[in-house]
This record gives structure tokens, C-alpha cells and sequence, in this order.
């Protein structure tokens, strides 16, 4: 039995990871499931999978919540609750499937604990990269992937010797603008860029893959999961999503990973690893489809990506600047506060006023987070 405890349960892939678990009820027990704001779902979630603790963001969710739980749930709150969650019970693995950096405390309360990490929470690794495979690597935890590019790649290097890899190559859907020139983002609304082609994701996400910073965060997100130097990391538009990734070998052989575009894929591998399970998700036939599409990247139609290249290159702050001012343009976007257009010029502010802090610990990571927040809260 596997015991699992899911950080943003009532998210687009927490959701997803508890029907992988509903259907095999009997290899899973979920240990912890904790949530922001979603009250109701939260309950529902509960009275299903019977966690021994919940954590909601607020006390007052808390004690709402507490009359409608499975008699003997604990009900935590907050961000102490959710590291309490994350570290302080019997789960063997914790899924980090909240957005934003701010589930860095947690995944790092959960590592030290000693449980395996199967991470969606890409934000975690951009923002503090060297310190969370530090952790993991000193605590003999694992990290494994459920970002489906990266679970494509991981999957791919099963078996294979690192010093073998030539490049590899994630995949870009495009998002939900991909046929359209700059000059038609102007004035687009909010609800068009939450229209992705292919994924049915949360709202943050769901933006950064339409600016292509989504993939500016895999890429590094990459080059901390598998130790590849950024001008081995590249990214390729494939708008259909049905390569999730490809690795390229010295000998010119390439291995990719091919699904039809379902969350449940790798999140169930995350947590079967290196077992594989039947999941109730449509076949890829390749017969049934006519032709895949691939456009090389346009890094001056996407500007995102290319401060994620420099970000990275840059090392030190620079990623955790990159995040925590994306992180806070994209609120602003939802919020219709700025345009669409208008993302990608705060977070190049940012990061033009930024002065490196040479290899940041936790603290600086927290403190250089809130000042490119402010900053890019003004801008
Ligand atoms: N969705 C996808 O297909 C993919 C997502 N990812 C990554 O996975 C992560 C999650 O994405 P996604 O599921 O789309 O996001 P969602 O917005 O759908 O879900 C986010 C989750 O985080 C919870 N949350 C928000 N704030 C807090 C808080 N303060 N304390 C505790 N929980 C909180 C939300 O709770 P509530 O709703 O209750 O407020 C919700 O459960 C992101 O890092 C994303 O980049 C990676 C690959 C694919
Ligand atoms: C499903 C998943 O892993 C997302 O990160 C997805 O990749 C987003 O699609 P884009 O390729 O449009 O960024
Ligand atoms: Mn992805």
C-alpha cells in the first residue's frame, strides 16, 4: 500500500492524481490532502479518500470545514499546516501539485522528512533549483517528474548513460495563441488566453503556456532534474502535444515518449515508477492520425522564453526573479490589471533592475522572491 499525500488536491493535476488513485483503491491510501480556498471540493475529497489530516489556507476555512470531515481528520491551516502536511505523517511520497513558489517550504519540509517528491510544482525548482537536488540528493529521496515534458524525458534516459545525451528537446504546444503574429496579441482577453488547445490546466499555467513561460520554467526545471547544461536543453512548437519530449543520443538516435495529451499519464508513472500500471486513459492510435506539425522556436515572438534561457544562464537569483515576477504579472493579467502583451515588459523590468545574489539560501531565495513581487507589482 502506498501512502500518498497530495499538496493541492483541489487543482487541475491534484484532481487528476486522485481519479489515478480512485482506480486502485487498494494500492493507495492518501494520507494528507491539502488545499487553498476550495472548501466544498476539499470536503467531497475528503470523504472519499479518508485522509488522516487536511489543510486549508485560512483558520477560518478550517474550522468550517472541521464539522463536515470523516470523524478524526486533523484540519490544519495555513502555511505552517501545509508544511506540517508535507512532512509530519506517514506518506511515502508527496505530490507538490500547488502552484507558485510558494510550495518551496513545504517540499523542502516534506524532502527533509525523507518522502519521495513526485513534483508538478515546476515554480519549487526554478525558484530554488540547487538547494531542493541538494536536499533530495543528501536525504536519498527521489524527485520525480510529473510535468509531462520532464516525466517524457526522464522516461526516455531510462537505462541510458547520461554521458550519451547530446540534447534534449521539449515540446511546446504553442498555447493558446500559437497561430497568431505579435501584432494580433494586442488587446486579446483574458478568457481567450485561458482557451488552451490541447490541456485543460489551471489558470496561471494555462497563461504562462500562452506567453511560452511555461516553458521557460521547464527548461530549467530540466536542466536541475536531469543535470543538463542550458545549450543542451532546447524546445521545439509540436502543436498537437502528442510528443512529450525527445532525447537525442551521440549516435544520433533519438527516443521520444508519444500519449495523447493526458495528465493522468505521468502523474500515475510518478507514482508507480518504475512499475507501469494500466490508467483509464484514451490509446494514441498514430494510424488515426493524418500528420504531426513541428515549427522551430521563434524566440522573438516568444521574449518569455528567452529571459528563462538568460535567467537560467545567469544562475544565482536570476530564476527566482524570473519566477516571482512572472508569478505576479500573471495575477495582474487575470485580474485585468495589465495586458496580455504587457507580462513579458514586467518581467524584463525586473529583471533589469535585479542585482544578482551570489548561490541565494532559503532565506535570500524568500527575500529576493517578495522583492521582485513588489517590484513587479508597481511596474
Ligand atoms: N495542470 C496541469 O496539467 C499541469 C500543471 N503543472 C504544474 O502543477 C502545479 C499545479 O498546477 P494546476 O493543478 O494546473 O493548478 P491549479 O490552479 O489548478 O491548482 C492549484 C492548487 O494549489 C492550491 N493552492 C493555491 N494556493 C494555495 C495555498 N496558499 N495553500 C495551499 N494550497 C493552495 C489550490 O487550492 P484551491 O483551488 O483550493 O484554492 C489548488 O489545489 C503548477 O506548478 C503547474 O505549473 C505541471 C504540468 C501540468
Ligand atoms: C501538461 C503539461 O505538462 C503542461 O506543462 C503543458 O506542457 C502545457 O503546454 P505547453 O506546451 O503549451 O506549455
Ligand atoms: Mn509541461
Amino acid at each position: 500500500m502506498k501512502k500518498i499525500t497530495i499538496l493541492g488536491s483541489t487543482g487541475s493535476v491534484g484532481t487528476q492524481t486522485l481519479d489515478i488513485l480512485s482506480h486502485e483503491p487498494d494500492r493507495y491510501q492518501v494520507e494528507g490532502l491539502a488545499a487553498g480556498n476550495n472548501l466544498q471540493l476539499l470536503i467531497e475529497q475528503a470523504n472519499q479518500f479518508k485522509p488522516k489530516s487536511v489543510c486549508l489556507s485560512t483558520k477560518a476555512l478550517a474550522e468550517e470545514a472541521a464539522p463536515h470531515l470523516p470523524q478524526g481528520t486533523k484540519v490544519l491551516y495555513g502555511n505552517e499546516g501545509l508544511i506540517e502536511i508535507a512532512a509530519d505523517n506517514e506518506a511515502d511520497t508527496v505530490v507538490t501539485a500547488i502552484v507558485g513558489s510558494r510550495g518551496l517550504q513545504a517540499t523542502l519540509a516534506a524532502i527533509d522528512a525523507g518522502k519521495h517528491i513526485g513534483l508538478a510544482n515546476k515554480e519549487t525548482l526554478v525558484t530554488a533549483g540547487h538547494i531542493v537536488m541538494q536536499r533530495a540528493f543528501d536525504k536519498g529521496v527521489s524527485i520525480l517528474p510529473i510535468d509531462s515534458e520532464h516525466s517524457a524525458i526522464f522516461q526516455c534516459l531510462n537505462g541510458e548513460r547520461r554521458s550519451d545525451v547530446n540534447r534534449i528537446t521539449l515540446t511546446a504546444s504553442g498555447g493558446s495563441f500559437r497561430d497568431r503574429t505579435r501584432a494580433e496579441l494586442e488587446g486579446v482577453t483574458v478568457a481567450e488566453a485561458l482557451n488552451h488547445p490541447n490541456w485543460s490546466m489551471g489558470a496561471k499555467i494555462t497563461i504562462d503556456s500562452a506567453t511560452m513561460a511555461n516553458k521557460g520554467l521547464e527548461v530549467i526545471e530540466a536542466h536541475w532534474l536531469f543535470g543538463l547544461p542550458y545549450n543542451q536543453i532546447d524546445v521545439l512548437i509540436h502543436p498537437e502535444s502528442i510528443i512529450h519530449s525527445y532525447v537525442e543520443f551521440v549516435d544520433h538516435s533519438i527516443i521520444a515518449q508519444l500519449g495523447m495529451p493526458d495528465m493522468r499519464v505521468p502523474i500515475q508513472y510518478a507514482l508507480t515508477y518504475p512499475e507501469r500500471r494500466p490508467t483509464p486513459t484514451e490509446r494514441l492510435q498514430l494510424a488515426k492520425l493524418s500528420t504531426l506539425h513541428f515549427r522551430e522556436m521563434d524566440f522573438d515572438r516568444y521574449p518569455c522564453l528567452r529571459f528563462a534561457y538568460e535567467s537560467g544562464q545567469a544562475g544565482q537569483s536570476a530564476p527566482t526573479v524570473y519566477n516571482a515576477a512572472n508569478e505576479t504579472a500573471v495575477a495582474r493579467f487575470l485580474a485585468s490589471e495589465i495586458t496580455f502583451l504587457e507580462i513579458e515588459s514586467v518581467i524584463e523590468t525586473v529583471l533589469n533592475k535585479h542585482q544578482l545574489v551570489d548561490v541565494p539560501d532559503v532565506e535570500a531565495i524568500a527575500e529576493v522572491d517578495a522583492w521582485a513581487r513588489r517590484e513587479a507589482a508597481s511596474v
